[in-house]
């Protein structure tokens, strides 16, 4: 079997390659005819992925799910070019994730995208879940944006569970500079539902732990 530690430091290259791109290009104000020339470039790169293309719903090898790692979350996926990526950590008080976003997530412009908080949110909250044992998904996501995310601004995103109900789980969430984390600049409260074993393999046929 392939060394699968070799596998996600490949992935991971990539991703950084792709997400450095991805930031060249929204900054760029190169001339119209290299771009025109630049998509053409892009196009035969994309030309040599000639590998075997995954499923829908086929995990990837690289993945442990669903407690582990995912690889092309566009979240914390260290081979995604558009994840920034959100590095977590697991504290006493629930989880920590740390990034800085890019010129690439922007909404207004300087500030980060109110769709890229709630993205890094949702995700971080959900790994503050499945930290507890139950892998979940959302049902629901209260997003309070309280000050501007700017780019390029070292983050801390939090995620504590505040209740367990049987399945369904509060979370709650905050991003702040990581240099000044008494100001709160996004705050979330979410529910979460964790699937039971039948709904869990009806959604995720890919996942083999399920499946027998
Ligand atoms: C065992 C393994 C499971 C594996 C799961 C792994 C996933 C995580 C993987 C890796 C972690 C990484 C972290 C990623 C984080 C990212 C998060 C996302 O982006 S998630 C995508 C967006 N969310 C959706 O697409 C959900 C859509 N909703 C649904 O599919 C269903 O609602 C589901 C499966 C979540 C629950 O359905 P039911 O059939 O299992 O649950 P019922 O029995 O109906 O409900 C249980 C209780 O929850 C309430 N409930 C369920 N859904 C509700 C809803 N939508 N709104 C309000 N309440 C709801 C019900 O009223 C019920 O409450 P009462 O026990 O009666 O008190």
């Amino acid at each position: 079997m392939e060394d699968l530690e070799l596998r996600r430091k490949a992935v991971a290259e990539l991703g950084r390659e792709l997400r450095s791109l991805m930031e060249t290009v929204a900054r760029t104000e190169t001339p119209t005819e290299d771009l025109q020339e630049l998509a053409g470039e892009v196009q035969r790169l994309e030309a040599r992925f000639t590998g075997r293309r995954r499923e829908r719903s086929e995990i990837p090898g690289v993945d442990v799910f669903p407690f582990g790692l995912r690889m092309y979350s566009p979240a914390t996926g260290h081979g995604s070019a558009f994840a920034p990526p959100l590095e977590i950590e697991e504290t006493e008080d629930g989880l920590v994730g740390r990034c800085a976003l890019g010129v690439a997530h922007e909404g207004p412009p300087g500030y980060a995208h109110g769709g890229m908080s709630a993205m890094l949110l949702d995700e971080l909250m959900g790994w503050a879940c499945a930290a507890k044992g139950l892998p979940a998904m959302t049902i629901a996501l209260d997003v309070r944006y309280q000050r501007p995310v700017p780019v390029e601004m070292p983050l801390l995103l939090r995620a504590r569970v505040t209740g367990i109900e049987g399945r369904k789980i509060t979370v709650s969430g905050s991003v702040v500079p990581e240099d000044d984390p008494q100001t709160i600049l996004v705050a979330a409260e979410g529910r979460f539902v964790a699937p039971d074993l039948d709904r869990a393999r009806s959604l995720f046929p890919g996942a083999k732990g399920y499946q027998n």
